[in-house]
């Protein structure tokens, strides 16, 4: 099994000890919110398909670390951790080694693939639209991406919330709007009627659907599982269960996910002088994880020193408002002027550090933060398109987070943010927030509702 050795001051102190073996085998996520005012849908919709981009492609062995701005960085205890990849100027990586130095007899089985991987290539046949063979539990292909034409089942598997929309979910379900359904169709389900069952966009055009009835399910977890995988893989949480004609299966175990969500994985990969418009003072660390092909990123702003406590931004992924500049959100803004606050305490002696997550959607990923998105324009808050989407609507991993303020060898920080969520799973990770430092930032008729929600039902601390 693939495990990285505690690294450098995460060491002492474990401060993700809630991960790794003994956690829960499905890492599940706080709920926020309550039920909130039915809106009825209004506008028409069509399926909107779109295709990713790749993540930015692998660096191959870069540069040593530059000094900073002429002057040398104190080194943060992050960078003497080993990493998972080779890279000449960074030190040489280390991994566990069998007895013998990896020489097996010959007639030792082989050994199967780590859960980290099977996780990978989990993900990867979700996002190809081959089938899971859950361990111990069914096969489940999913109906968003799947290519096998001609699969068929008697039962699909489907998120509380939609099962509500469907009117099949029964009060303790409709509680937890993305916990696992199962439902039986009169008719067994093919790709053509399975979509509409798992795409709230298409309820316009496809109203009818039925009759089903909801199941008991004899394998929760793998359900659960199920969910959360396409969710990491940014696709519908629908799935057609035990189907024909589904094709060549992906093994993967529920508990496989506990290994691939470890954030210990992660490491420094590289850093270098980055001159922004905000600060001409400023260096960009990059952390990979083997793991994952995320890479996230934190830009140091002003001379890093022991004795002040950084003023911190943890800014997720938002490739409409960061890129775009879209006005849907605050995003862009809340950017823009995070640097330029860090810009002006470095200016004063201090420093400040953003963390850039690659947590696009709050971690449901770009194509369905569009899709709620969709759902928004029908009338649906930011709050109830994720769970008509039958999606968590916060997925974010901040223990990621608190990982690379650790590598960083950041323990106490001032947060700029309006959300006390992000205080408190930094808390719990064992970062010290000496000061919650508020970020609010003027609305547009564009952003206002979505702002007034993330107050009313997400708690954010707004006026
Ligand atoms: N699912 C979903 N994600 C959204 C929506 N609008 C913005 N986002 C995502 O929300 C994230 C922005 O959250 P942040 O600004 O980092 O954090 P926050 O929880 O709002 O708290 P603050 O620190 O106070 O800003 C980004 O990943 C955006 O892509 C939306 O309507 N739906
Ligand atoms: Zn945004």
């Amino acid at each position: 099994m693939r495990r990285l050795r505690s690294q450098g001051p995460a060491q002492g102190r474990q401060p993700h000890a809630d991960r790794g073996r003994d956690a829960r085998p499905v890492p599940r996520r706080p709920w926020l919110g309550g039920p909130g005012a039915r809106v009825h849908p209004r506008a028409g919709t069509e399926l909107l398909v779109v295709v990713l981009s790749q993540f930015l492609a692998p660096e191959g062995p870069g540069p040593a670390a530059r000094p900073h701005v002429g002057q040398p960085r104190p080194r943060a205890p992050g960078d003497r951790a080993p990493l998972r990849r080779g890279n000449a100027a960074l030190g040489k990586p280390e991994r566990p080694r069998p007895a013998g130095d990896g020489v097996r007899a010959l007639s030792a089985p082989a050994p199967g693939p780590s859960p980290a991987r099977r996780v990978a290539q989990a993900i990867d046949a979700l996002r190809h639209g081959w089938p899971l063979a859950m361990e111990g539990g069914p096969l489940l292909l999913p109906v968003e991406t799947a290519i096998a034409r001609r699969a068929q089942a008697p039962r699909m598997l489907i998120s509380a919330a939609r099962a509500e929309t469907l009117k099949l979910a029964n009060q303790r379900e409709a509680a937890e709007p993305h916990a696992p359904v199962l439902i039986h169709g009169a008719e067994p389900f093919d790709l053509g009627s399975a979509l509409p069952v798992a795409d709230p966009a298409l309820d316009l055009r496809s109203p009818l659907k039925g009759p089903f009835r909801a199941e008991d399910i004899a394998w929760p977890d793998h359900a659960l599982a199920a969910l959360e995988l396409a969710r990491i893989a940014g696709i519908l949480p629908a799935f057609l269960v035990d189907p024909v004609n589904a094709g060549e299966p992906q093994p993967v175990a529920p508990a496989d996910l506990v290994e691939w969500a470890d954030s210990t994985a992660l490491a420094i990969s590289t850093r270098a002088r980055l001159p922004v418009s905000a600060s001409e003072d400023a260096e960009i660390v990059a952390f990979r994880s083997a793991d994952d092909t995320r890479e996230h990123v934190a830009l140091v702003i002003g001379e890093q020193r022991s004795d002040a406590a950084p003023l911190v931004r943890l800014h997720s992924e938002c490739l409409t408002g960061d890129i775009l500049g879209s006005l849907k959100c605050d995003c862009g803004p809340q950017l823009d002027a995070a640097l330029h606050a860090m810009a002006d305490e470095a200016r004063r002696g201090g420093w400040g550090v953003l963390l850039y997550l690659r947590q696009e959607g709050r971690g449901i990923g770009l194509v369905n933060k569009l899709r709620a998105y969709r759902l928004q324009d029908q009338g649906f808050d930011t709050v109830d398109a994720n769970r008509r989407l039958g999606l968590p609507d916060e997925a974010r991993d901040f223990p990621v987070a608190a990982r690379m303020l650790d590598l960083l060898g950041v323990r106490e920080i001032r947060l700029m943010t309006n959300n006390p969520g992000k205080v408190d799973a930094l808390a719990a990770s064992g970062i010290t927030v000496a000061e919650r430092v508020p970020h609010q930032l003027p609305d547009n008729p564009h952003n206002a509702r979505y702002l007034a929600t993330k107050r009313d039902r997400s708690g954010h601390l707004l006026t």
